[in-house]
Protein backbone atom coordinates (compact mmCIF):
# COMPACT_ATOMS: atom_id res chain seq x y z
CA UNK A 1 0.00 0.00 0.00
CA UNK A 2 1.50 3.15 -1.11
CA UNK A 3 2.34 5.64 2.00
CA UNK A 4 1.05 9.29 1.13
CA UNK A 5 3.40 11.87 1.06
CA UNK A 6 4.67 13.38 4.08
CA UNK A 7 2.29 16.49 3.66
CA UNK A 8 -0.42 15.26 2.67
CA UNK A 9 -0.44 12.88 5.79
CA UNK A 10 0.67 16.11 7.74
CA UNK A 11 -2.64 17.34 6.18
CA UNK A 12 -4.77 14.89 7.49
CA UNK A 13 -3.92 15.48 10.95
CA UNK A 14 -6.72 15.53 13.15
CA UNK A 15 -4.67 17.68 16.15
CA UNK A 16 -5.72 18.56 19.39
CA UNK A 17 -6.04 22.39 20.27
CA UNK A 18 -2.56 23.59 21.77
CA UNK A 19 -4.55 24.46 25.01
CA UNK A 20 -5.35 21.03 25.37
CA UNK A 21 -1.81 19.21 24.37
CA UNK A 22 -0.69 22.20 27.36
CA UNK A 23 -3.09 21.21 30.07
CA UNK A 24 -2.44 17.28 29.27
CA UNK A 25 1.23 18.39 30.67
CA UNK A 26 0.05 20.18 33.61
CA UNK A 27 0.99 23.25 32.18
CA UNK A 28 -1.13 26.61 33.40
CA UNK A 29 -3.03 29.07 31.12
CA UNK A 30 -0.98 31.59 30.98
CA UNK A 31 2.26 29.82 31.19
CA UNK A 32 1.29 29.02 27.24
CA UNK A 33 0.81 31.90 24.43
CA UNK A 34 -1.17 30.54 21.53
CA UNK A 35 -0.09 31.03 18.20
CA UNK A 36 -2.89 29.96 16.25
CA UNK A 37 -5.02 26.81 17.29
CA UNK A 38 -1.92 24.58 16.97
CA UNK A 39 1.40 26.19 18.30
CA UNK A 40 1.97 27.85 21.24
CA UNK A 41 5.30 29.44 23.26
CA UNK A 42 5.82 28.42 26.93
CA UNK A 43 6.78 30.61 29.44
CA UNK A 44 10.50 30.34 31.27
CA UNK A 45 7.85 30.90 34.66
CA UNK A 46 7.44 26.65 34.09
CA UNK A 47 11.19 25.91 34.83
CA UNK A 48 10.94 28.42 38.10
CA UNK A 49 7.34 26.61 38.92
CA UNK A 50 8.27 23.01 38.67
CA UNK A 51 12.22 23.21 39.49
CA UNK A 52 11.70 20.99 42.54
CA UNK A 53 10.08 18.13 40.33
CA UNK A 54 11.71 15.53 39.50
CA UNK A 55 13.74 15.47 35.74
CA UNK A 56 12.30 12.55 33.12
CA UNK A 57 14.68 10.87 31.91
CA UNK A 58 16.70 12.63 28.54
CA UNK A 59 16.92 9.58 25.20
CA UNK A 60 19.35 10.99 22.62
CA UNK A 61 18.62 9.82 19.27
CA UNK A 62 21.69 10.18 16.89
CA UNK A 63 22.54 7.94 14.09
CA UNK A 64 25.21 6.73 11.44
CA UNK A 65 26.55 9.03 8.69
CA UNK A 66 24.06 9.97 6.64
CA UNK A 67 23.00 9.99 2.94
CA UNK A 68 21.41 13.45 1.55
CA UNK A 69 18.28 12.62 2.14
CA UNK A 70 19.05 11.81 6.34
CA UNK A 71 18.35 8.26 7.70
CA UNK A 72 15.31 8.87 9.59
CA UNK A 73 16.70 10.34 13.13
CA UNK A 74 13.71 13.10 13.14
CA UNK A 75 11.05 10.25 12.28
CA UNK A 76 12.72 7.89 14.60
CA UNK A 77 12.45 10.57 17.39
CA UNK A 78 8.86 11.53 16.56
CA UNK A 79 8.24 7.35 16.56
CA UNK A 80 9.70 6.63 19.41
CA UNK A 81 7.80 9.27 21.71
CA UNK A 82 4.82 8.32 20.05
CA UNK A 83 5.50 4.79 20.79
CA UNK A 84 6.13 5.18 24.35
CA UNK A 85 3.27 7.04 25.20
CA UNK A 86 1.08 4.04 23.09
CA UNK A 87 2.79 1.65 25.67
CA UNK A 88 1.59 4.02 28.49
CA UNK A 89 4.36 6.52 29.17
CA UNK A 90 4.61 9.54 29.23
CA UNK A 91 7.14 10.97 26.72
CA UNK A 92 7.71 14.51 25.11
CA UNK A 93 9.07 14.86 21.76
CA UNK A 94 11.92 17.36 21.65
CA UNK A 95 13.42 18.73 18.20
CA UNK A 96 15.08 21.74 16.53
CA UNK A 97 13.28 24.30 13.99
CA UNK A 98 13.71 23.63 10.71
CA UNK A 99 16.17 26.07 8.49
CA UNK A 100 14.07 27.19 4.90
CA UNK A 101 17.93 26.82 3.38
CA UNK A 102 17.09 22.56 3.40
CA UNK A 103 13.78 22.98 3.22
CA UNK A 104 13.91 25.06 -0.69
CA UNK A 105 16.52 23.13 -1.26
CA UNK A 106 17.94 19.48 -0.99
CA UNK A 107 17.59 17.71 2.26
CA UNK A 108 13.67 18.99 2.95
CA UNK A 109 12.40 19.42 6.21
CA UNK A 110 13.03 18.43 10.02
CA UNK A 111 9.47 17.24 10.98
CA UNK A 112 10.06 13.63 11.15
CA UNK A 113 8.22 11.70 8.02
CA UNK A 114 5.56 9.27 7.58
CA UNK A 115 3.04 8.70 10.47
CA UNK A 116 5.71 10.10 12.55
CA UNK A 117 5.67 13.99 12.05
CA UNK A 118 5.19 16.60 14.54
CA UNK A 119 2.47 18.92 12.71
CA UNK A 120 1.36 21.60 11.60
CA UNK A 121 4.39 20.56 9.57
CA UNK A 122 3.70 23.36 7.05
CA UNK A 123 3.60 26.00 9.35
CA UNK A 124 6.65 24.70 11.21
CA UNK A 125 8.99 23.73 7.70
CA UNK A 126 7.88 27.25 6.57
CA UNK A 127 8.02 30.56 8.99
CA UNK A 128 6.71 28.21 12.32
CA UNK A 129 6.43 31.11 14.90
CA UNK A 130 9.80 33.83 13.53
CA UNK A 131 12.19 32.05 15.77
CA UNK A 132 14.50 31.99 12.74
CA UNK A 133 13.44 35.37 11.55
CA UNK A 134 14.39 36.84 14.82
CA UNK A 135 17.38 35.17 15.00
CA UNK A 136 18.48 36.66 11.19
CA UNK A 137 17.49 40.36 12.44
CA UNK A 138 19.26 40.82 15.92
CA UNK A 139 22.33 39.56 13.99
CA UNK A 140 21.99 41.40 11.17
CA UNK A 141 21.44 44.12 13.36
CA UNK A 142 24.58 43.99 15.15
CA UNK A 143 26.22 43.73 11.77
CA UNK A 144 24.73 47.23 11.11
CA UNK A 145 25.67 48.58 14.22
CA UNK A 146 29.56 47.61 13.93
CA UNK A 147 29.59 49.14 10.62
CA UNK A 148 27.96 52.17 11.93
CA UNK A 149 30.39 52.66 14.47
CA UNK A 150 32.74 52.25 12.06
CA UNK A 151 31.49 55.00 10.18
CA UNK A 152 30.79 57.18 12.66
CA UNK A 153 34.47 57.46 13.99
CA UNK A 154 35.23 54.17 14.74
CA UNK A 155 36.34 54.95 18.79
CA UNK A 156 36.80 51.52 19.38
CA UNK A 157 39.74 51.52 16.44
CA UNK A 158 38.27 48.54 14.80
CA UNK A 159 40.83 47.40 12.07
CA UNK A 160 38.07 45.92 9.32
CA UNK A 161 40.43 43.94 7.97
CA UNK A 162 39.14 42.17 11.11
CA UNK A 163 35.78 41.99 11.56
CA UNK A 164 34.60 38.58 12.57
CA UNK A 165 31.02 38.89 12.73
CA UNK A 166 28.98 38.67 9.12
CA UNK A 167 25.57 38.71 7.66
CA UNK A 168 23.19 36.04 7.78
CA UNK A 169 20.24 35.26 6.35
CA UNK A 170 18.07 31.88 6.23
CA UNK A 171 18.94 30.79 2.66
CA UNK A 172 21.27 28.49 0.78
CA UNK A 173 22.91 31.34 -1.62
CA UNK A 174 26.50 31.11 -2.34
CA UNK A 175 26.48 34.14 -4.33
CA UNK A 176 26.93 35.44 -0.76
CA UNK A 177 29.77 33.43 0.74
CA UNK A 178 31.93 36.62 0.21
CA UNK A 179 30.77 40.34 -0.77
CA UNK A 180 32.18 43.58 -0.14
CA UNK A 181 30.07 46.10 1.66
CA UNK A 182 30.53 50.11 1.64
CA UNK A 183 30.83 50.78 -1.56
CA UNK A 184 29.97 53.94 -3.53
CA UNK A 185 31.61 56.59 -1.20
CA UNK A 186 32.24 58.59 1.85
CA UNK A 187 28.24 58.48 3.06
CA UNK A 188 27.54 55.28 2.36
CA UNK A 189 30.15 53.58 5.24
CA UNK A 190 33.22 52.24 4.69
CA UNK A 191 34.56 49.57 2.40
CA UNK A 192 35.26 46.58 3.74
CA UNK A 193 34.84 42.71 2.84
CA UNK A 194 31.80 40.97 4.69
CA UNK A 195 29.48 37.64 3.45
CA UNK A 196 26.83 35.82 4.61
CA UNK A 197 26.72 32.98 6.99
CA UNK A 198 23.50 31.04 7.02
CA UNK A 199 21.14 31.81 9.74
CA UNK A 200 21.52 28.65 12.09
CA UNK A 201 25.23 29.15 11.71
CA UNK A 202 24.82 32.44 13.81
CA UNK A 203 26.37 32.42 17.02
CA UNK A 204 23.66 33.77 18.05
CA UNK A 205 21.28 30.47 17.37
CA UNK A 206 24.12 28.74 19.33
CA UNK A 207 23.44 31.09 21.96
CA UNK A 208 20.11 31.22 22.15
CA UNK A 209 20.22 27.66 21.95
CA UNK A 210 22.69 27.03 25.10
CA UNK A 211 21.79 29.95 27.30
CA UNK A 212 19.45 28.87 30.00
CA UNK A 213 17.46 32.28 31.01
CA UNK A 214 16.74 36.40 30.07
CA UNK A 215 19.82 36.58 32.00
CA UNK A 216 22.26 34.22 30.75
CA UNK A 217 21.01 34.98 27.11
CA UNK A 218 21.72 38.40 27.88
CA UNK A 219 25.21 37.87 29.48
CA UNK A 220 26.41 34.82 26.97
CA UNK A 221 25.33 37.86 24.12
CA UNK A 222 27.16 40.42 25.82
CA UNK A 223 30.37 38.18 25.32
CA UNK A 224 30.22 37.69 21.52
CA UNK A 225 33.44 38.40 19.90
CA UNK A 226 32.80 41.31 16.68
CA UNK A 227 36.48 41.60 15.52
CA UNK A 228 40.03 43.00 16.63
CA UNK A 229 41.56 46.35 16.69
CA UNK A 230 44.62 47.45 15.13
CA UNK A 231 46.48 46.38 18.17
CA UNK A 232 45.05 42.88 17.73
CA UNK A 233 42.62 43.28 20.65
CA UNK A 234 38.78 41.30 20.53
CA UNK A 235 35.85 43.53 20.65
CA UNK A 236 32.85 42.68 22.15
CA UNK A 237 29.23 43.16 22.04
CA UNK A 238 29.88 44.31 25.29
CA UNK A 239 31.88 47.49 24.32
CA UNK A 240 29.44 48.32 21.52
CA UNK A 241 26.91 48.41 24.76
CA UNK A 242 24.05 46.75 22.42
CA UNK A 243 23.53 43.55 24.58
CA UNK A 244 20.07 45.08 25.83
CA UNK A 245 18.72 45.78 22.49
CA UNK A 246 19.45 42.48 20.51
CA UNK A 247 18.06 40.72 23.76
CA UNK A 248 15.46 42.80 23.39
CA UNK A 249 15.17 41.18 19.57
CA UNK A 250 15.92 38.07 20.99
CA UNK A 251 12.72 37.65 23.73
CA UNK A 252 10.00 35.68 22.34
CA UNK A 253 12.47 33.72 20.23
CA UNK A 254 14.10 32.76 23.82
CA UNK A 255 10.61 30.72 25.04
CA UNK A 256 10.26 26.92 23.13
CA UNK A 257 7.46 26.29 20.49
CA UNK A 258 4.94 23.61 22.14
CA UNK A 259 2.72 21.79 19.27
CA UNK A 260 2.17 18.11 18.74
CA UNK A 261 2.93 14.88 16.65
CA UNK A 262 0.23 13.44 14.29
CA UNK A 263 -0.76 11.13 17.13
CA UNK A 264 -1.15 14.44 19.98
CA UNK A 265 2.46 13.72 21.50
CA UNK A 266 3.48 16.78 22.83
CA UNK A 267 6.37 18.05 20.77
CA UNK A 268 8.85 20.68 21.67
CA UNK A 269 10.51 22.48 19.30
CA UNK A 270 13.06 25.11 19.84
CA UNK A 271 16.64 26.81 18.13
CA UNK A 272 17.48 25.12 14.94
CA UNK A 273 21.63 24.82 14.49
CA UNK A 274 22.67 22.30 11.94
CA UNK A 275 25.21 19.67 13.34
CA UNK A 276 27.89 19.63 10.83
CA UNK A 277 28.52 23.88 10.66
CA UNK A 278 26.85 24.32 14.34
CA UNK A 279 26.70 22.28 17.58
CA UNK A 280 23.24 20.86 16.16
CA UNK A 281 21.24 20.44 19.28
CA UNK A 282 17.83 21.75 19.95
CA UNK A 283 17.72 23.90 22.80
CA UNK A 284 18.97 23.45 26.77
CA UNK A 285 15.90 25.57 27.60
CA UNK A 286 13.54 23.41 25.49
CA UNK A 287 14.95 19.71 26.85
CA UNK A 288 15.27 21.36 30.58
CA UNK A 289 11.30 22.22 29.99
CA UNK A 290 10.58 18.88 28.43
CA UNK A 291 12.15 16.79 31.54
CA UNK A 292 9.56 18.59 33.55
CA UNK A 293 6.79 18.10 31.64
CA UNK A 294 7.37 14.45 30.86
CA UNK A 295 9.24 11.31 32.23
CA UNK A 296 10.83 11.05 29.12
CA UNK A 297 12.40 13.02 26.48
CA UNK A 298 13.44 12.02 23.07
CA UNK A 299 15.55 14.28 21.62
CA UNK A 300 17.77 14.48 18.66
CA UNK A 301 21.19 15.67 17.66
CA UNK A 302 22.23 16.37 13.74
CA UNK A 303 23.41 14.09 11.65
CA UNK A 304 25.59 10.86 13.11
CA UNK A 305 26.98 10.98 16.39
CA UNK A 306 30.29 11.92 15.36
CA UNK A 307 28.82 15.33 14.93
CA UNK A 308 25.31 16.04 16.68
CA UNK A 309 25.78 13.47 19.58
CA UNK A 310 29.35 14.30 20.29
CA UNK A 311 29.07 17.78 20.60
CA UNK A 312 25.32 17.38 22.73
CA UNK A 313 27.60 14.82 24.94
CA UNK A 314 30.34 17.66 25.08
CA UNK A 315 28.71 21.16 25.03
CA UNK A 316 25.13 20.46 25.45
CA UNK A 317 25.27 18.88 28.74
CA UNK A 318 27.29 20.94 30.26
CA UNK A 319 26.02 24.19 29.30
CA UNK A 320 22.46 22.43 30.57
CA UNK A 321 23.31 20.08 33.51
CA UNK A 322 21.75 17.55 31.32
CA UNK A 323 22.33 13.86 32.29
CA UNK A 324 21.35 11.89 29.28
CA UNK A 325 20.26 8.41 30.12
CA UNK A 326 20.53 6.37 26.85
CA UNK A 327 21.26 6.83 23.16
CA UNK A 328 19.20 5.94 20.18
CA UNK A 329 21.69 4.92 17.26
CA UNK A 330 19.44 5.13 14.38
CA UNK A 331 21.11 2.54 11.36
CA UNK A 332 18.96 2.52 7.89
CA UNK A 333 20.18 -0.33 5.30
CA UNK A 334 20.90 2.58 2.97
CA UNK A 335 22.94 4.48 4.43
CA UNK A 336 25.38 1.17 5.27
CA UNK A 337 25.31 0.27 1.92
CA UNK A 338 26.55 3.56 0.87
CA UNK A 339 29.30 3.31 3.50
CA UNK A 340 29.80 -0.52 1.47
CA UNK A 341 30.87 1.31 -1.27
CA UNK A 342 27.39 1.28 -3.10
CA UNK A 343 26.03 4.55 -5.36
CA UNK A 344 23.49 6.62 -4.14
CA UNK A 345 21.49 6.03 -6.95
CA UNK A 346 22.18 2.01 -6.30
CA UNK A 347 21.15 2.04 -2.53
CA UNK A 348 17.53 0.73 -3.37
CA UNK A 349 18.90 -2.89 -4.82
CA UNK A 350 19.73 -5.48 -2.32
CA UNK A 351 23.34 -5.77 -1.46
CA UNK A 352 24.39 -7.86 1.08
CA UNK A 353 28.08 -7.95 0.56
CA UNK A 354 27.90 -3.90 0.62
CA UNK A 355 25.51 -3.80 3.67
CA UNK A 356 28.24 -6.25 5.30
CA UNK A 357 31.17 -3.98 4.71
CA UNK A 358 29.20 -0.64 5.77
CA UNK A 359 28.20 -2.06 8.65
CA UNK A 360 32.05 -0.68 9.75
CA UNK A 361 30.35 2.89 9.76
CA UNK A 362 27.84 1.80 12.45
CA UNK A 363 30.76 -0.06 14.43
CA UNK A 364 32.41 2.84 15.14
CA UNK A 365 29.50 4.87 16.23
CA UNK A 366 28.74 2.40 18.41
CA UNK A 367 32.24 1.99 20.31
CA UNK A 368 31.93 6.06 20.60
CA UNK A 369 28.85 6.39 21.93
CA UNK A 370 29.97 3.05 24.10
CA UNK A 371 33.18 5.49 25.06
CA UNK A 372 30.87 7.99 26.54
CA UNK A 373 29.62 5.07 29.23
CA UNK A 374 25.81 5.48 27.66
CA UNK A 375 23.08 2.64 27.38
CA UNK A 376 22.69 2.56 23.59
CA UNK A 377 19.44 1.11 21.56
CA UNK A 378 20.29 0.52 17.71
CA UNK A 379 17.02 1.69 15.70
CA UNK A 380 16.74 -0.47 12.36
CA UNK A 381 14.75 2.15 10.47
CA UNK A 382 12.94 0.13 8.01
CA UNK A 383 12.55 1.24 4.61
CA UNK A 384 10.29 -0.36 1.87
CA UNK A 385 12.88 -1.88 -0.18
CA UNK A 386 15.13 -2.92 2.97
CA UNK A 387 15.07 -7.61 2.37
CA UNK A 388 14.93 -9.49 5.05
CA UNK A 389 18.35 -10.86 4.46
CA UNK A 390 19.71 -7.64 4.69
CA UNK A 391 17.87 -6.64 7.78
CA UNK A 392 18.73 -10.54 9.71
CA UNK A 393 22.78 -9.10 8.84
CA UNK A 394 22.29 -5.99 10.41
CA UNK A 395 20.45 -7.75 13.61
CA UNK A 396 23.18 -10.74 13.29
CA UNK A 397 25.66 -7.76 13.54
CA UNK A 398 24.47 -6.55 16.21
CA UNK A 399 23.21 -9.82 18.60
CA UNK A 400 27.31 -11.27 17.92
CA UNK A 401 28.58 -7.64 19.83
CA UNK A 402 25.56 -8.42 22.51
CA UNK A 403 24.19 -4.51 21.02
CA UNK A 404 20.65 -4.35 21.41
CA UNK A 405 18.65 -3.26 18.16
CA UNK A 406 15.31 -3.38 17.47
CA UNK A 407 13.44 -2.91 13.96
CA UNK A 408 11.66 0.72 14.08
CA UNK A 409 8.69 0.66 11.30
CA UNK A 410 7.66 4.12 12.92
CA UNK A 411 7.38 6.13 9.33
CA UNK A 412 4.34 2.94 8.07
CA UNK A 413 3.07 3.13 11.56
CA UNK A 414 3.91 5.47 13.50
CA UNK A 415 3.70 4.74 17.38
CA UNK A 416 2.39 1.27 16.72
CA UNK A 417 5.64 0.81 14.46
CA UNK A 418 7.85 1.71 17.23
CA UNK A 419 6.25 -0.63 20.43
CA UNK A 420 8.60 -3.05 20.64
CA UNK A 421 11.73 -0.31 20.29
CA UNK A 422 10.18 1.56 23.33
CA UNK A 423 10.06 -1.69 25.32
CA UNK A 424 13.78 -2.60 24.76
CA UNK A 425 14.75 1.21 25.20
CA UNK A 426 12.45 1.18 28.78
CA UNK A 427 14.44 -2.15 29.36
CA UNK A 428 17.97 -0.55 28.55
CA UNK A 429 17.17 2.46 30.49
CA UNK A 430 17.44 1.40 33.71
CA UNK A 431 20.84 -0.27 33.37
CA UNK A 432 23.48 2.59 34.92
CA UNK A 433 24.44 5.24 32.71
CA UNK A 434 28.57 6.48 33.27
CA UNK A 435 27.99 9.24 31.23
CA UNK A 436 31.34 11.43 31.26
CA UNK A 437 32.02 14.05 28.43
CA UNK A 438 34.50 12.84 26.47
CA UNK A 439 37.64 15.69 27.61
CA UNK A 440 38.14 17.42 30.36
CA UNK A 441 37.31 21.39 30.06
CA UNK A 442 41.29 22.28 31.19
CA UNK A 443 42.80 20.16 28.04
CA UNK A 444 44.48 22.82 25.65
CA UNK A 445 42.35 23.45 22.99
CA UNK A 446 44.15 21.75 20.56
CA UNK A 447 44.21 18.07 22.84
CA UNK A 448 40.56 18.41 22.57
CA UNK A 449 40.60 18.90 18.71
CA UNK A 450 42.74 15.57 18.89
CA UNK A 451 40.91 13.65 21.20
CA UNK A 452 37.76 13.72 19.11
CA UNK A 453 39.00 13.28 15.83
CA UNK A 454 41.08 10.34 17.45
CA UNK A 455 38.29 9.00 20.15
CA UNK A 456 35.12 9.72 17.78
CA UNK A 457 36.28 9.55 14.17
CA UNK A 458 39.09 7.48 14.38
CA UNK A 459 41.40 9.89 13.00
CA UNK A 460 45.56 9.13 13.51
CA UNK A 461 45.77 12.89 14.32
CA UNK A 462 45.27 16.33 13.39
CA UNK A 463 46.83 18.81 11.22
CA UNK A 464 46.27 22.25 11.97
CA UNK A 465 47.09 25.11 9.09
CA UNK A 466 49.39 27.93 9.86
CA UNK A 467 46.34 30.30 9.88
CA UNK A 468 44.67 27.90 12.34
CA UNK A 469 48.07 27.77 14.72
CA UNK A 470 48.24 31.72 14.81
CA UNK A 471 44.30 31.39 15.98
CA UNK A 472 45.45 29.12 18.47
CA UNK A 473 47.96 31.22 19.52
CA UNK A 474 45.61 34.05 20.16
CA UNK A 475 42.90 32.20 21.96
CA UNK A 476 45.39 31.13 24.51
CA UNK A 477 46.38 34.76 24.74
CA UNK A 478 42.50 36.10 25.44
CA UNK A 479 42.04 33.09 28.01
CA UNK A 480 39.41 31.08 25.66
CA UNK A 481 41.77 27.67 25.74
CA UNK A 482 39.06 26.59 28.65
CA UNK A 483 36.21 26.28 26.12
CA UNK A 484 35.03 22.87 24.74
CA UNK A 485 35.15 22.67 21.13
CA UNK A 486 32.42 22.35 18.07
CA UNK A 487 33.49 20.98 15.01
CA UNK A 488 32.43 21.73 11.67
CA UNK A 489 32.96 19.00 9.80
CA UNK A 490 31.14 17.37 6.94
CA UNK A 491 28.04 15.21 7.75
CA UNK A 492 28.85 12.34 5.05
CA UNK A 493 32.00 10.70 6.31
CA UNK A 494 34.06 9.73 9.53
CA UNK A 495 36.82 12.00 8.31
CA UNK A 496 37.01 15.89 7.25
CA UNK A 497 37.06 13.98 3.45
CA UNK A 498 33.07 13.25 2.37
CA UNK A 499 34.22 10.89 -0.15
CA UNK A 500 35.43 8.44 2.31
CA UNK A 501 32.66 6.56 3.24
CA UNK A 502 32.92 3.36 5.67
CA UNK A 503 34.91 3.35 8.65
CA UNK A 504 38.26 5.23 7.37
CA UNK A 505 41.33 4.23 8.10
CA UNK A 506 45.00 6.31 8.34
CA UNK A 507 43.79 9.27 8.11
CA UNK A 508 44.15 12.53 9.89
CA UNK A 509 41.51 15.65 10.52
CA UNK A 510 43.08 18.88 9.01
CA UNK A 511 41.85 22.34 10.88
CA UNK A 512 41.65 25.26 8.43
CA UNK A 513 40.62 27.82 10.96
CA UNK A 514 39.32 28.06 14.82
CA UNK A 515 36.62 30.85 15.22
CA UNK A 516 35.35 31.69 19.07
CA UNK A 517 31.91 31.92 19.99
CA UNK A 518 32.77 33.38 23.35
CA UNK A 519 29.04 33.67 23.70
CA UNK A 520 27.82 30.47 22.61
CA UNK A 521 31.00 29.36 24.71
CA UNK A 522 32.78 27.45 22.63
CA UNK A 523 35.53 27.13 19.91
CA UNK A 524 34.63 26.65 16.07
CA UNK A 525 37.17 24.23 14.42
CA UNK A 526 36.64 24.42 10.90
CA UNK A 527 37.85 21.39 8.68
CA UNK A 528 37.96 20.39 5.64
CA UNK A 529 35.72 22.06 2.90
CA UNK A 530 32.53 22.76 5.34
CA UNK A 531 31.14 26.15 4.55
CA UNK A 532 28.62 27.89 6.52
CA UNK A 533 26.78 29.03 3.82
CA UNK A 534 25.69 25.93 1.67
CA UNK A 535 24.88 26.14 -1.92
CA UNK A 536 21.50 24.99 -3.69
CA UNK A 537 21.40 21.83 -5.50
CA UNK A 538 21.00 21.68 -9.13
CA UNK A 539 17.31 20.98 -8.65
CA UNK A 540 16.21 22.93 -5.71
CA UNK A 541 13.08 21.57 -4.19
CA UNK A 542 11.28 25.16 -4.63
CA UNK A 543 10.54 23.83 -7.86
CA UNK A 544 8.03 21.43 -6.72
CA UNK A 545 5.80 24.17 -4.48
CA UNK A 546 2.98 26.37 -4.63
CA UNK A 547 -0.09 27.01 -3.16
CA UNK A 548 -3.41 24.98 -3.83
CA UNK A 549 -6.78 25.82 -4.52
CA UNK A 550 -7.52 25.56 -0.91
CA UNK A 551 -4.29 27.59 0.55
CA UNK A 552 -2.72 24.17 1.39
CA UNK A 553 0.93 23.95 0.79
CA UNK A 554 1.74 22.13 -2.17
CA UNK A 555 5.48 20.21 -2.03
CA UNK A 556 6.57 20.56 1.51
CA UNK A 557 7.79 17.08 0.87
N1 LIG B 1 11.60 4.42 7.03
C1 LIG B 1 11.45 5.37 6.11
N2 LIG B 1 10.93 5.06 4.90
C2 LIG B 1 10.76 6.03 3.96
N3 LIG B 1 11.11 7.33 4.12
C3 LIG B 1 11.64 7.67 5.33
C4 LIG B 1 11.84 6.74 6.37
N4 LIG B 1 12.39 7.39 7.43
C5 LIG B 1 12.51 8.68 7.07
N5 LIG B 1 12.06 8.86 5.81
C6 LIG B 1 12.03 10.10 5.04
O1 LIG B 1 13.39 10.54 4.91
C7 LIG B 1 13.46 11.97 5.04
C8 LIG B 1 14.44 12.31 6.17
O2 LIG B 1 13.88 11.89 7.40
P1 LIG B 1 14.32 12.67 8.73
O3 LIG B 1 13.64 12.02 9.87
O4 LIG B 1 14.18 14.13 8.53
O5 LIG B 1 15.88 12.32 8.75
P2 LIG B 1 17.04 13.03 9.62
O6 LIG B 1 16.38 13.62 10.82
O7 LIG B 1 17.98 11.92 9.94
O8 LIG B 1 17.64 14.05 8.71
C9 LIG B 1 12.04 12.44 5.32
O9 LIG B 1 11.47 12.90 4.09
C10 LIG B 1 11.30 11.22 5.77
O10 LIG B 1 9.93 11.25 5.41
O1 LIG C 1 22.05 19.08 11.48
C1 LIG C 1 21.48 18.28 10.75
O2 LIG C 1 20.38 17.64 11.17
P1 LIG C 1 19.66 16.44 10.44
O3 LIG C 1 20.52 15.23 10.63
O4 LIG C 1 18.35 16.32 11.17
O5 LIG C 1 19.52 16.81 8.99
Amino acid sequence: MRVPSDIEIAQQAEMLKITEIAEKLGIEEHEVEPYGHYKGKLSLDILHRRKEDKDGKVILVTAVNPTPAGEGKSTVTVGLGQALNKVGKKAVVALREPSLGPTMGMKGGACGGGYSQVVPMEDINLHFTGDIHAITTAHNALTALVDNHIHRGNELGLDVRKLTWKRVMDMNDRSLRQVVAGLGGPLQGVPHETGFDITVASELMAVLCLADSINDLRNRIRKIVIGYTYEDLPVTVKDLGVEGALTLLLKDALKPNLVQTLENTPALIHGGPFANIAHGCNSVLATKMASKLGDYVVTEAGFGADLGAEKFLNIKTRAGNIKPALVVVVATIRALKMHGGVPKDNLKEENTEALQKGLANLEKHIESIHSFGLPHVVAINRFSHDTPAEIEILKEFCHSRDIQVELADVWESGGEGGKKLAEKVLNEIEKPSNFSPLYSLDLPVEQKINNIATAVYGADGVNFSSGAAAQLKKIKEHGWDNLPVCMAKTQYSLSDDPAQFGRPQNFRITVRELRVSAGAGFIVALTGNVMTMPGLPKRPGALDMDVNDEGGAVGLF
